[in-house]
């Protein structure tokens, strides 16, 4: 489902690149843990992957479509059809419920409104429905979000990623603000929901103690390192 060939991406003024990977292949329904210090480009590679950045040289072939070749209208788009992102700070609204914020995550997308459209359920109907699978008790369902705990926000921001099925979950380092034992259960949420459509998880983090969770390690200092 994504295929990385000679990539190269310089952020402007920078005199070395900051991403030169040669080759990265990932498979439709794989989890992958992408791991790499601070400031080895993780970021930087999910920025492209997502289609806000453009990469100098190379392609990024995502579900078949060539990202370096759409026009930033069509990347906007694209991201919003294809790919579903939890934020390492969730980025959710504090004055809307968790329904409406999951809701959002279809907000720019017709095809995975017209998903839940085509399954005879409402947009709010399949939002609820993902904080229930995701383990949000229902008596909060109706609060702000700025009231719920760390774990819950967090609940929240993946049910919001996986409304409308996307094929590729990007998570940016989503559970650094949990404890062990939470954060493994969490990874164990989205591996469920991710099984139920056969979603892809590219799952980044600096924990390597999570790693022997995932199907496929990538580090970025060996995608990096293996032109040099
Ligand atoms: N907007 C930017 N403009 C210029 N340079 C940038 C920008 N964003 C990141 N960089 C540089 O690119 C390199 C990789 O940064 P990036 O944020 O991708 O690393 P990271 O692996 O995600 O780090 P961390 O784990 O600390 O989040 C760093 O040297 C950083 O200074």
């Amino acid at each position: 489902m994504l295929e990385i060939n000679d990539l190269i991406f310089r952020w402007p003024g920078a005199a070395d690149a900051t991403l030169n990977i040669p080759k990265l292949e990932v498979a439709a329904g794989e989890r992958v843990f992408l791991h790499g210090p601070s400031g080895s480009g993780k970021s930087t590679l999910l920025g492209l992957l997502s289609g806000i950045n453009k990469p100098e040289a190379g392609s990024i072939r995502l579900l078949n479509s060539d990202l370096a070749q759409l026009s930033d209208a069509a990347r906007d788009k694209f991201r919003a059809d294809h790919i579903g992102t939890i934020f390492q700070n969730f980025n959710l609204l504090p004055y809307l419920s968790p329904v409406e914020n999951v809701m959002l995550g279809c907000h720019f997308s017709r095809s995975r409104t017209d998903r839940i459209k085509t399954s005879g359920k409402t947009l709010a109907q399949q939002a609820e429905l993902l904080l229930q699978e995701l383990g949000l008790d229902a008596n909060i369902m109706s609060r702000s979000v700025a009231q719920l705990s760390i774990g819950q926000q967090q609940r929240v921001a993946a049910a919001r990623a996986f409304i409308g099925q996307p094929e590729l979950i990007i998570a940016d380092e989503p559970t650094s603000a949990l404890d062990a034992d939470n954060r493994n259960t969490f990874i164990e949420l989205l591996f469920k929901e991710a099984s139920q459509y056969g979603a892809t998880i590219l799952f980044v983090s600096h924990d390597n103690g999570l790693a022997p969770l995932f199907d496929k390690h990538l580090s970025l200092v060996e995608l990096n390192g293996a032109s040099q």
